[in-house]
């Protein structure tokens, strides 16, 4: 089943009420929260303290993108805000499984990103355990880039291992989605887009997530 995970980062800050409002009258389940910590990538945006304040106005899954050094450090902090996904980086962290075991032992889904240049093999001993894996089709840090066609390899490898060892990981795509090439990641074996500018930006908000909504149903 597709889904949108239109991403807040491209949201107006000071309108995020009414985004949220209007998202409720689409068919969007997920919120992308992209927390970057000036660190990991060259970019601050926001942290567990406005995640909580969204948490009351929104039943929306809240899939929370973690951009930040040392995850384990913040883990607790990103459970209590309400986030139902917690995904870190691969190059962020030196012990991604026991980071996985620890989001789930909050009863949390646990998922792992990949930068561009990382490859899907060095998350293959993790596949197992992992609710999620999203690969960042820009390199992270910011909204509104060109989506990088390289990724597209790494995402129909993840749709074979997931498909030949019957894992349950979403796949996620996360960066440079449009309503006018998503198609090639969906084709390639993305379950889960993450859209931002393309959403946000749109003149009709609305409007632009019920055409996303309309390519999905053509899978
Ligand atoms: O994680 C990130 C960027 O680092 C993303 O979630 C972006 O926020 C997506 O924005 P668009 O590329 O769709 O504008
Ligand atoms: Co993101």
């Amino acid at each position: 089943m597709l889904e949108l995970a239109p991403s807040l980062l491209s949201a107006n800050f000071y309108n995020l009420k009414e985004d949220l409002s209007k998202l409720k009258k689409t068919d969007v389940k997920y919120i992308h929260l992209d927390v970057m910590d000036g660190n990991f990538v060259p970019n601050i945006s926001f942290g567990p303290g406005l995640i909580k304040s969204l948490r009351p106005y929104t039943d929306l899954i809240f899939d929370t993108h973690l951009m930040i050094e040392n995850p384990e450090k913040y883990v607790e902090d990103f459970v209590n805000c309400g986030s139902d996904i917690i995904t870190f980086h691969l190059e962020a962290t030196k012990h991604p499984h026991s980071l996985v075991q620890k989001i789930k032992s909050y009863g949390k889904k646990a998922g792992i990103s990949l930068n561009p240049s990382s490859l899907e093999q060095d998350l293959v001993y993790l596949l197992e355990d992992l609710d999620l894996v999203l690969v960042m089709s820009v390199n992270p840090g910011f909204g509104g880039q060109k989506f990088i066609d390289s990724q597209l390899n790494k995402i129909e490898n993840l749709r074979k291992i997931k498909e030949e060892k019957n894992y349950n990981y979403i796949i996620e795509v996360d960066g440079g989605i449009k309503s006018t090439n998503v198609t090639k990641a969906i084709e390639s074996g993305a379950e889960l887009i993450v859209s931002g500018s393309d959403v946000f930006k749109a003149e009709d908000l609305i409007d632009r997530v019920n055409e996303y909504y309309d390519i999905f149903k053509r899978y």
